[in-house]
């Protein structure tokens, strides 16, 4: 796979210098006059232009292990939220629908064929789609080799056309009822930590399930043994068709230096995982907000991400991504709009 190089060096000294020189007191814009540098840094270009048209795609998929009791749902949620994605109806809609950000939906792996849909709809929704769920990662992989560079290489494919099509930001959402177990151990596995540290209560479940959520990701990390420590590995072993296309959708964009604002934690396992393909890769990231799960904290500390926003969110289908793209196009307007403290004249 192509190397990932950093956001220009000379740009970001450029931006840091443009950000010193605003008519403030040194460092008062905070995180958002961080947040404009990177920015800038990332279009290569100082002042930054406004981030104007920003594209979320909703990576959807069923989880074999949602059978297992680790979800407060039923898997047939996956596919009613799907339809609601199509509809404009759901969360994250309200939120993009506010934002201005466009929203692509898709069907990697959700257990439901679709057959009600308009055919131009279901045609464009499945057209990436590996399979019908995957496969239970306590008991079995959850994807062939094949499959995961299949769906890493949708996603790449995916991110590359909202580019195409004139996104200078990319988002990434999830929705699969089940996906924080496997997310959970993608975390794991790239951070070397114990189940108990990385399992939160997803949808809400209670003690019991809590417990039974952790000795199931234990399993999965037992039964991945060493090929936890390679990420496609990883991807097969412990993943899903979803969370693969969204790791070559996070890549991709890093490959291409096309700035992305990561989720909640299924996009940060994503991130991570991209990461560990191609170390640097995080460069291209800034994270929208800080979730309510344990391991998306852990994976964002390792990425050296601090949340824009801390909310008590833990929603996923992009929405705190969605929810932070307000202060991305703040903190760019900041750095290109504000006089500089010479102009001033006094
Ligand atoms: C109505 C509904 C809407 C959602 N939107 C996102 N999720 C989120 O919750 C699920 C992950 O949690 P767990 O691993 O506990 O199942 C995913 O579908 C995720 O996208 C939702 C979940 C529900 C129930
Ligand atoms: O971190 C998230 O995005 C999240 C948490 C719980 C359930 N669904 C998503």
């Amino acid at each position: 796979m192509p190397y990932v190089s950093a956001p220009s060096d000379v740009v970001a000294r450029h931006a840091a210098r443009r950000l010193a020189a605003l008519a403030t007191p040194p460092g008062a814009l905070g995180r958002l006059g961080e947040l404009g540098a990177w920015i800038a840094s990332c279009q290569g270009q100082v002042p930054p232009v406004p981030v104007e048209r920003v594209s979320l795609v909703i990576f959807a998929g069923d989880h074999g292990v949602a059978e297992h009791g680790v979800s407060a749902f039923p898997s047939a949620v996956t596919g009613a939220m799907v339809r609601t994605f199509v509809l404009g109806r759901a969360s994250v809609n309200a939120l993009a629908a506010q934002h201005d950000v466009r929203v692509r939906v898709l069907d990697l792996g959700v257990d439901d064929d679709f057959e009600d849909l308009d055919p131009a709809v279901r045609a464009a929704l499945t057209q990436h789609k590996v399979r019908r769920s995957s496969g239970a990662i306590h008991l079995e992989d959850a994807l062939t080799e094949e499959q995961a560079r299949g769906a890493m290489a949708a996603g790449a494919t995916v991110a590359r056309e909202e580019v195409r099509a004139g996104a200078q930001l990319l988002l990434s959402g999830d929705m699969g009822i089940g996906n924080t177990t496997p997310a959970a151990a993608m975390v794991a596995a790239g951070l070397g930590v114990p189940a108990t540290e990385v399992v939160g209560r997803g949808t809400g479940v209670d003690d019991e399930t809590l417990a039974h959520k952790v000795a199931v990701v234990e399993a999965a990390l037992a039964r991945a043994g060493d090929r936890a420590a390679d990420p496609l590995q990883t991807l097969c072993a412990l993943g899903s068709a979803d969370l693969a296309a969204t790791t070559g959708y996070l890549l991709a964009a890093a490959q291409d230096g096309v700035p992305v604002l990561l989720d909640g934690l299924m996009s940060v396992a994503c991130a991570l995982t991209a990461d560990r393909f191609e170390p640097g890769a995080a460069a291209w990231f800034a994270a929208g907000h800080r979730s309510t799960e344990p391991a998306q904290s852990l994976a964002l500390a390792k990425l050296g991400l601090e949340p824009l926003l801390d909310l008590g969110m833990r929603l996923g289908e992009g929405s705190g991504a969605v929810a932070a793209v307000p202060l991305l196009r703040s903190a760019t307007a900041l750095l290109r709009d504000v006089a500089l403290l010479h102009e001033l004249g006094t």
